[in-house]
């Protein structure tokens, strides 16, 4: 019989980020997913707690909402190597490419570069689980903005009906952050309910312009922190 793997999604509410454990029951090797600073102790004690190692931290994009802890976490997981895209252009001891796989134990994930949100955005897909963690490429019934760190509406557009949208319809979809206190979403869901990537290109830029929304509080910070935090 197969052993379901251990997984946990955590939450840190003043950026409300998620952040996810996937761990092999066998190995017990385990992988991180957007670690928030703040969260580092819990993070780390509850992956002690279940017996896992970390193998490696991923970061699915360089954040400009909340400082990311794999540094403060490869304190506590000394062989940890943190991975970021090789297109983001921030320090990191391990790069992805499109298409590569990041493998611990038994756990598999499949990189795939979704850029728009910034330049060096991955979605990571488990399919043996039939997840994928899409960071802020997309969020439930949204997706991540479009006006810094090299957004690009028309990229983003293009990554999710290519790279998301493609996966199996039943394919549990995992954010990078809720702020109306969902958890996760599905292939078929976001392909029919989604209020922005749902309709035509020509209207999603139209909207994507007119978000107007205010800065992230944390970004002066986060971004030049995210850039060297290895
Ligand atoms: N108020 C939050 C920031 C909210 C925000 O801008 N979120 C980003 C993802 S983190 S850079 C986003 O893309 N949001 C899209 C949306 O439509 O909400 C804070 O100050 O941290």
């Amino acid at each position: 019989m197969n052993r379901p793997i251990l997984f946990r999604q955590l939450f840190e509410h003043l950026s409300s980020t998620y952040t996810y454990i996937l761990g092999c029951p066998i190995t017990k090797l385990a992988v991180i997913i957007d670690p928030v600073i703040e969260t580092a102790d819990r993070d780390s004690e509850l992956i002690k707690e279940l017996g896992l190692t970390l193998t490696y931290g991923l970061n699915t994009h360089v954040h400009a909402d909340h400082k990311t802890s794999t540094g403060e976490l490869k304190k506590h997981f000394p062989k940890m190597q943190s991975i970021l895209s090789e297109k983001s252009g921030a320090r990191a001891d391990k790069y992805v490419a499109h298409g590569e796989k990041i493998k611990a134990g038994n756990i598999e994930l499949e990189a795939r570069a979704t850029p728009g949100h910034t330049n060096g955005c991955v979605t990571y897909v488990n399919h043996a689980q039939g997840m994928a963690f899409t960071g802020d490429a997309l969020l439930i019934r949204k997706c991540g903005r479009t006006d810094f760190q090299q957004g690009d509406v028309h990229l983003l557009y293009k990554s999710v009906h290519e790279q998301i949208f493609s996966l199996p319809d039943d394919y549990i979809l995992y954010p990078g952050h809720d702020y109306t206190g969902q958890t996760c979403t599905s292939v078929a869901e976001e392909k029919k309910f989604n209020k922005r990537l749902a309709k035509s290109e020509e209207e999603f830029v139209q909207l994507m312009k007119n978000l107007n929304l205010p800065y992230p509080e944390q970004i002066e910070k986060a971004v030049p922190y995210n850039m060297r935090c290895g």
